[in-house]
């Protein structure tokens, strides 16, 4: 079983655990059910950076990336920097993350907020409008076409936009349809962990036109980004390049300023 087999077995049994703890009655209680959300795809259409800066502790591939910041001191970093938006892991046993952590950045920026977790199940994106997110991330490689379709109507009808993620052709074309909002693809095969810019590069010209297209993992220099905007990509998700640094707000500040 690779890493990602791993993870979403790990994850259907947590979400029927989380199921039979906390009603849906509960999630649809939350104040943000009556809240408007923040686009994340206008913000990248008018946007020149593009950036899209991720809250990351620590990852499959890298381990632990940072555990001294707290979650208030990186989004308002990020905010400051001038970031799109910012991606929140909320998965706990992989990436350290949780549910809090959006809630918290919530309560201190107001930029879109992406729930990057690996969903499988609708209860997951209730969760996600219940803790204050903007977007949810759909993974082609762990959804089937039926399941990217219901999935992505039930976040539209919440008011959710949708990132799709995909890593090849067979994904994309699987995957496309109108409920999406943004193509993500991802630079770090999520199976193998290799990482290469080609995979944005070698897509580009796949994804239709009506979609933004982000290019995500393994950006860690400005020449990356003069690299991929030619492809038509105008989001990049950074997280590692500034969660490793001391400031992850200054680091995405710099970063930024160079673009
Ligand atoms: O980052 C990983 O090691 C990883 C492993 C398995 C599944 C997902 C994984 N990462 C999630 C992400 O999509 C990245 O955190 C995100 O694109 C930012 O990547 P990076 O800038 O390389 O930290």
């Amino acid at each position: 079983m690779n890493i990602l087999d791993k993870i979403i077995v790990d994850k259907k049994r947590e979400v029927i655990l989380k199921k039979s703890i906390i009603p849906v009655s509960q999630l649809e209680a939350s104040v943000f059910f009556g809240k408007q959300t923040i686009s994340l795809s206008q913000n990248l259409r008018n946007s020149n950076s593009g950036i899209i800066a991720e809250h990351k502790r620590r990852s499959p591939s890298k381990s632990i990336i940072n555990n001294n910041f707290t979650v208030e001191e990186v989004v308002k970093g990020y905010e400051n920097a001038g970031a799109c938006g910012i991606s929140v892991l909320t998965d706990g046993k992989y990436f350290g993350g949780s549910l809090d952590d959006l809630l918290l950045a919530r309560a201190s920026v107001n930029i879109p907020l992406l729930r990057k977790e690996f969903i499988v199940d609708e209860y997951q994106i209730l969760e996600a409008k219940a803790h204050g997110a903007d977007l949810i991330l759909l993974i082609a490689a762990v959804l089937t076409r039926e399941e990217i379709k219901s999935l992505s109507e039930f976040a539209k009808n919440l008011g959710l936009e949708v990132l799709l993620e995909v890593h090849n052709l067979e994904e994309l074309e699987k995957s496309i349809m109108p409920t999406l909002d943004m193509i993500g693809v991802n630079n770090r095969n999520l199976k193998t962990f290799e990482v290469s810019l080609d995979f944005s590069k070698e897509l580009a010209e796949k994804i239709p036109d009506e979609f933004v297209k982000v290019s995500e993992s393994g950006i860690s220099s400005i020449e990356a980004i003069h690299e991929l905007k030619p492809y038509g990509y105008k989001g990049f998700l950074i997280g590692e390049n500034f969660m490793k640094t001391d400031n992850a707000g200054q680091a995405a500040t710099e970063f930024i300023s160079r673009i």
